[in-house]
């Protein structure tokens, strides 16, 4: 891969009870690129995109090995903290969870949480991070209305903005968009192709037509383990592998 990666997977395996459900993944993810990871239900996509920021690893029964560098640094090294690890990337879900406070306070929180205290210093952030997800124009007269009044498509921007308040390096998406209505889901599609300028930017999804629309690379998994990788058109145009080929044409979903 010709661009400088960010995070840098290294010989994973998860297994969740007796269950091997990532099989020997390496890979690299591109910095300030949009990468999908596709794949058919249950393949492992969404446990992948959590063993990024340590989701994963605070129930007994799940055992990670091999590595995951963010910057270089091993996640999974003992010395790490996770909230440090966190700091680095915000998630946007399936379904938008605003926290039960005003428009402001739901952006406030995070850096709030970190001592930026001045009246001042937050109505910048929370104006910036809502312009920066288009939400501004909307919201700028009811600012502290409950988070909650706003439709399903402005609480998922909502959230984008209060992850990115935090200072994020990287925003991790699972199938942030299926909980939308087509204009909302455009709204966030272009939403990721702006915010690659200065995030580095990973999303689930299952849908072909969305990683064809924004996304720079593509990870192809299948029962756990990695097919293929490569920029977009080489994986959904020209792919190498006979599984590939055949997700691409929609024979295996
Ligand atoms: N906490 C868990 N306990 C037991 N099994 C789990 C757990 N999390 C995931 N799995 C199993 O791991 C496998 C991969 O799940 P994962 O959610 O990563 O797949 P996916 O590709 O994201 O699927 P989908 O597209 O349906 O969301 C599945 O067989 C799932 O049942």
């Amino acid at each position: 891969m010709d661009n400088k990666s960010l995070i840098s997977v290294q010989q994973l395996n998860v297994h969740i009870g007796n269950q091997h459900i990532l099989k020997d993944i390496n890979i690299d993810i591109p910095d300030k690129k949009v990468t999908s990871i596709i794949g058919p239900s249950g393949c492992g996509k969404t446990t992948l995109l959590k063993t990024f920021n340590r989701l994963l690893d605070n129930s007994a029964d799940v055992k990670i090995t091999g590595k995951v560098l963010v910057d270089g640094e091993n996640i999974y090294d003992p010395d790490v903290e996770v909230t440090h690890i966190r700091q680095k990337m915000g998630l946007l879900s399936q379904r938008p969870y605003p926290l039960p406070m005003s428009i402001y306070d739901n952006v406030a929180y995070g850096p709030r949480i970190h001592g930026i205290r001045k009246k001042h210093d937050l109505d910048e952030l929370v104006e910036k991070q809502l312009k920066a997800t288009g939400l501004w124009e909307e919201v700028k007269d009811r600012l502290h209305a409950s988070a909650t009044r706003l439709s399903i498509g402005q609480q998922q921007r909502l959230c984008l903005a209060r992850g990115l308040a935090v200072g994020p390096e990287i925003i991790l998406g699972d199938e942030s968009t299926s909980a939308l209505d087509p204009v909302s889901t455009h709204i966030i599609e272009d939403l990721f192709v702006q915010l690659k300028e200065k995030y580095t930017i990973v999303l689930v999804t299952h849908i072909l037509r969305q990683a064809a629309r924004i996304s720079d690379h593509i990870i192809f998994v299948y029962m756990g383990k990695i097919i293929e990788a490569g920029p977009t058109n080489e994986i959904l145009q020209n792919p190498k592998e006979e599984l590939t080929k055949q997700y691409v044409k929609g024979f295996i979903t």
